[in-house]
């Protein structure tokens, strides 16, 4: 498995995959639902090279909204292995459809990923960058947003205010679930909560029409908003280009992200709608097309922010990988392990003064997740 799949006249592997649920701590309020759990497949393939068995090891983790429903990526899933499990002789990727099955697609070619960088000593990070031709080396460390989601103005600020003393000096508000009026007092109580000091974001998850949109990006300019994210619906890639124009110079940048899982990235960037693309590589199908699609987007001037869909250990280790293969990111949101009530493994990038680091290899994470690898 010197190449990233198993084809090319390479050895048969074997993919294992098998289920987990993970509730959240608390249900994420967001315009778009609540988010209550998360339910995926940890992915594991396993090749031999040189007598040594090499497992590499994936999670697919869909969020029906972004990905494929959980049903249809465990059917995808289910089609990779032989009639018993046994070994396969053909690409498993060449199977997987990244628009139809993203998250399916995801586990399978970061399981391929992490053996291949295992094999060549490597951190994931350095490998992908490698095939993306990303110079320079990937960073140690990635700066990180904290996720607020939908509360009241009080309960809003009081959780900016622990995730500011933790250190982070970048916040995302879920916003769009209660009128402008009332998003626009959350966010003031955010800001007079923790200063100038920190750059906040709100998402709004493609709430608002255009009208609605266009008065709330105005009312809240006066808090000084790193962006906007998702502001109308994923479809509206002319709207958001024309909330983006009018609102250039005094008022709030433009991020998407729903837009780029409906309409995928080159048509986002045809079209003028963002000043910033949110990325997942859940929902984008891997973290090599993840990393491919944040450096379009450099190339046409828009700044890329990779970000989870509350995935599990695994598939946040790998977001943070490609996170610091992407020279000089921003704050991405790759924090949201401690929504999570438990966990597949212990975390081996625990965030601390909002930056998560890159684990050292190989692969993934080195050690950390050989439990998971037996399993
Ligand atoms: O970006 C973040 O801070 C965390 C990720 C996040 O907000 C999210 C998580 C799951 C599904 C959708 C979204 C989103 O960005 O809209
Ligand atoms: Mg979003």
């Amino acid at each position: 498995m010197t190449d990233d799949r198993s084809s090319d006249g390479g050895p048969p592997v074997a993919v294992r995959h098998h289920p987990f649920a993970l509730d959240l701590t608390r249900p994420l309020g967001t315009a778009n639902g609540e988010i209550r759990s998360r339910d995926g497949f940890v992915i594991a393939v396993e090749g031999e090279r040189d007598g040594t068995t090499v497992v590499g090891l994936g999670e697919a983790t869909p969020l029906p909204g972004w990905t494929e429903s959980r049903e249809a990526c465990s059917a995808a899933l289910d089609g990779l292995s032989g009639p018993d499990g046994d070994r396969v002789e053909s690409d498993p990727l060449d199977g997987l459809n990244a628009e139809a099955t993203p998250a399916a697609r995801h586990g399978v070619s970061l399981a391929f990923a992490d053996a291949a960088a295992r094999e060549s000593g490597a951190r994931l990070a350095d490998r992908l960058a490698d095939g993306a031709d990303v110079d320079p080396t990937p960073a140690d460390a990635v700066p990180v947003n904290a996720t607020v989601g939908d509360a009241d103005p009080a309960e809003t600020a009081a959780e900016a205010e622990r995730a500011a003393a933790e250190g982070f000096d970048c916040l995302k508000l879920k916003v769009g679930v209660r009128g402008v009026d009332a998003d626009v007092e959350r966010v003031r109580a955010v800001r007079e909560a923790v200063g100038d000091g920190v750059a906040l974001r709100v998402d709004a998850n493609g709430a608002w029409d255009r009208e609605t949109a266009r008065r709330a990006l105005d009312a809240l300019a006066a808090f000084d908003l790193a962006y906007a994210e998702q502001p109308l619906p994923a479809d509206d890639l002319e709207g958001l280009a024309s909330l983006r124009e009018t609102g250039r110079g005094s008022g709030v940048p433009i991020a998407v992200d729903e837009s780029v899982g409906v309409r995928g990235i080159d048509a986002v960037l045809d079209a003028d709608a963002a000043d910033v693309a949110v990325l997942k590589p859940m929902a984008l199908g891997g973290p090599d097309r993840t990393l491919a699609a944040a450096l379009r987007a450099r190339a046409a001037g828009i700044d890329p922010v990779v970000t989870t869909t509350i995935d599990a250990v695994v598939a946040r280790t790998a977001a943070v990988h490609v996170a610091a293969a992407i020279p000089d990111v921003s704050p991405c949101g790759l924090a949201t392990g401690p929504l999570l009530d438990e966990d597949l493994s212990p975390d081996p990038c625990p965030v601390a003064d909002g930056r998560m680091p890159v684990p050292p290899g190989p692969g993934l994470a080195g050690g950390a997740f050989d439990e998971l690898r037996r399993s």
